[in-house]
Order: structure tokens, then sequence, then C-alpha cells
């Protein structure tokens, strides 16, 4: 199993090409159910939770064909689906999820495996099932995996969800495109990945309006057809990288980053003392004058603070001047790494949602462990910060989200390498 070895960085230099969302990518994918015409989305990231959407689809009769060294992806549904998502590659990832939607619209029945525990907290489908039983779905659990079926197909409904959920929100946009008449989704999910979702769906053919706003419209169609589609910037991966030159200063440019992206979160780093600055290329990333100031967070869905960068804004955080408070409201379980950071030295207290975190002046390098996708990230960042060796160890977690991760901080003059365990 591969580990992570960084050594603690001087300034940094250069520029970071920041690729196509993960998680937009993952929504995108089971669209190609939606039509029997080819749908190509360029911008595609590689990463392995590409290659488990990949196998999944290819599991239910699609096709995916990974083209220009992966970043396009040709996809098509035409022959015969096969409506049974399996538990051994959904348990492999939360958004294996996102075929339900979709196989209900095109076939009227799905059986979708549970995606089982995961490490930030219980995520649990009600908020799906309620979306999509809005429409006309009946759902129920057997034996670990959901069974669901319409009678005379999909009707177009409006439904206000309970908390807005990103997957949900997705769900139900693929299922009511295909319905018959109009839906309305209220308190709907504004992330960037459902806006380009609702995007990539009206290039097929879809009638959808009113996507970043919390109120969706959608106008069923009879059938849409295939569609080109670019996957929208990755706002994890670039305030991840904007965090690079902030923990050991220098200046980086993120190539192809907006604020509008990440902009609650350029606010926090504009407070901790980084300078954020707009160019045509992207997002240009420098420490101010002295050390990082501490500064509160917390975590809420677009646009606030995204819970996703939460961990590597703690890994900034941990050598800041002053006591930072970040409050998890997302996901009950989030704070793993802080125990792996305070192996480091960080000073770190957890209770409940909260973790407050009092400035140290540096951090020691250390053996650590990935909990989680982000988790594993911001253990790589505090590495940097950090005096001598960090080895991160389980990295298959970090490359779930993120394409060589190494390369990318070399070429800005990282110290950091992949090494093989004995
Ligand atoms: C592949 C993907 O896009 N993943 C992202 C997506 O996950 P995901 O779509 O799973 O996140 P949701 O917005 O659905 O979940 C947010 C919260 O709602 C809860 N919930 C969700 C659904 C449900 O039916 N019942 C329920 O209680 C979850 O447990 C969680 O506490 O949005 C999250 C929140 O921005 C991000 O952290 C994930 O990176
Ligand atoms: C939590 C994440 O992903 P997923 O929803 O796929 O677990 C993430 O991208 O940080």
């Amino acid at each position: 199993m591969d580990s992570i070895l960084v050594r603690g960085n001087g300034p940094l230099s250069g520029q970071i090409p920041i690729a196509g969302a993960k998680n937009a990518c993952l929504a995108l994918m089971p669209a190609t159910l939606l039509s029997e015409e080819p749908l190509t989305l360029t911008n595609a990231p590689r990463l392995s939770d590409i290659r488990t959407m990949t196998q999944l689809l290819a599991s239910l009769g699609a096709e995916v064909t990974a083209l220009q060294d992966g970043k396009v992806l040709a996809t098509s549904c035409h022959g015969e689906i096969t409506p049974v998502a399996d538990y051994d590659i959904v348990r492999k990832m939360r958004a294996s999820n996102l075929v339900l939607g979709p196989l209900l619209a095109r076939l009227g029945h799905a059986v979708v495996s549970l995606p089982g525990g995961c490490a930030i907290g219980a995520r649990p489908m009600d908020i799906h099932i309620d979306a999509l039983s809005a429409l006309g779905a009946e759902i129920e659990l057997k034996d670990g995996y959901l069974h669901a079926t319409t009678r005379g197909g999909l009707k177009g409904a409006t439904h206000q969800m309970r908390f807005a959920s990103v997957g949900a929100t997705e769900n139900f946009l693929m299922a009511a495109v295909l319905a018959k008449g109009s839906s309305v989704l209220k308190n709907a999910a504004r992330e960037p990945e459902i806006v380009d979702l609702a995007r990539c769906l009206r290039a097929m053919g879809a009638e959808i309006e009113g996507e970043g706003t919390s109120e969706i419209t959608i106008q069923g169609v009879d059938r849409l057809h295939g569609a080109t589609h670019p996957v929208v910037t990755d706002r994890i991966e670039l305030g991840t990288y904007m965090l690079a030159p902030a923990i050991c200063g220098g200046e980086v440019e993120c190539l192809g980053g907006r604020i509008a992206l990440v902009e609650s979160f350029c606010e926090k780093l504009d407070a901790a003392g980084v300078a954020v600055e707009e160019t045509e290329r992207g997002l240009k990333v420098r420490r101010k004058n002295g050390r990082i100031r501490a500064v509160d967070v917390v975590t809420e869905p677009f646009p606030g603070f995204p819970t996703d960068l939460q961990a590597q804004m703690m890994a900034l955080l941990c050598t800041a001047e002053g006591t930072s408070v970040l409050e998890e409201r997302i996901f009950e379980n989030r704070f793993m790494h802080a125990p792996e950071l305070m192996r480091m030295g960080a000073k770190i207290e957890v209770q409940g949602g909260h973790a407050t975190v009092h400035g140290v002046e540096s951090l020691k390098g250390a053996r650590v462990m990935a909990t989680d996708l982000r988790a594993s990230v911001s253990l790589i960042l505090a590495g940097l910060a950090a005096e001598g060796e960090t080895v991160v160890s389980r990295v298959y977690h970090l490359d779930r989200g993120y394409e060589r991760v190494e390369d990318k901080l070399r070429a800005v003059g990282a110290q950091i390498e992949r090494v093989r365990d004995e």
C-alpha cells in the first residue's frame, strides 16, 4: 500500500492546474442512463472514484470509455439496462446512489444497494427516498437494497426537502427530467456541481430552470438526446491547493480557479492573512505579511464554507496566531484528522461538532494515518508546515479525489513523494 512522504517546506512558487470536479463528474456520469444517445464529458478528473463509477455503470449495461488519457469520458447506454446496482460496487463509494434517479426515470424500476457505513457520518438515504417518492416511486428496503418501482412511470410533483441534500437534489433532477408533467424542488441544494448537472441535462434536451437557487423547476420531456459537456472546475481541489502557499509562503497560481466557486472560503483566507487575486488564468494566492491569524469557521451548504475544505483549513489554523473554533454542521463525525494532527504537535480539543484549535509556533513531522479523503490531504498540508518528515499512510483515500497530488505539489517546489510501504 502506498504512503506519501512530505518534508517541511519553504516558500512555494509556480502554477497548479485544477482538474474537473470529482463530485460533479460522479453526478454527470449516471446521466448517461437517461438517454440512448452518447454523452461525452470533457475535463474529467482521473481518479479512482471515477473508475468505480465506470465499473458501476458498466455493470448496469452502459459503456464508458476513457479517452485522451482519461480526461474525456465517452459514455453511452443504448443496449439493455440491468436495474440492479450491486453491493460489491456500491459499498466502495457513496455517490453510487446517484444511479437510483436515472434508473427509475429510464426503466421505471431499480434495485440499488444502500451505500453502507461511512467514516464521516451515518449518511442515511431518507431525503433521497422522500424526494423520489414525491415523484411517484414506491421504495422499500429489502436485504440492504432499496427496491424502487413506479406504477406507470414517474409523475411530476412539487416537493420540499427537509435539508438541502446535494445527492438527493441530483437524484430528483435526474428523475424529474423524464417524469410526466412539471416538478418543483424546494430547498434544493445550490452547489456548483448541481448547476453543472442541470446545464448538462439541458444540453441533453431537458427543461430545467432555477439551478443554483433553492427552487428548481423541471418540465418533464419524453426523451433526452446526446451531448458533450465540460465538467466544472473542482472547487475542493482548488481550495486545497490554495492552502499550500498559505501554509508554506510563496505564491501559487491555481489555474482554472474562480472566486465565485470558493467565495466563503476566500473570505476566511482573507481574515487569516492570505491574499487571493483573480487573474485571467485562475487564482493567485500568497500569504500577506506575518503569521497566519486564527479565524472561526462554520461549515454550511453552498454558498457557505464547504465541509469538504474543513480538514484542510484546520491544517492551516494549527500554526495560526491565536485560537480558532471550527464548527462542523454537515457531518456528525468529520474531525478524525484532529487526533492525527495532534500527533504532529497540534493543540486541538474536539467536543461534539466543535473543534478548538490553539495555534502553535510549528508542527513536527510524524507518521500519521489518513482516515478519509479530505483528512488525508489535510495531513499532507500539515506535513508541508511541519519540521522534519511526515509519512501519511492509507493514501487510497487520497486517490479517490486528488489526481497526481505529489506531482502537482512537487511542480511548485514542495518536497513530497509517494513511497511503497515495506
Ligand atoms: C459525491 C458528492 O457529491 N459528495 C458530496 C455530497 O455528498 P452527499 O450528496 O452525500 O451530501 P448530502 O448533502 O446529501 O449530505 C449532507 C447531510 O445530509 C444528511 N443526509 C443526506 C441525505 C439523506 O437522505 N439523509 C440525510 O440525513 C447527510 O448524512 C449529511 O449529514 O455533498 C456533501 C456536502 O456538501 C459533500 O461533503 C460530499 O463531498
Ligand atoms: C465526502 C466526500 O466524498 P463522498 O461524498 O463521495 O464520500 C468528499 O469528496 O469529500
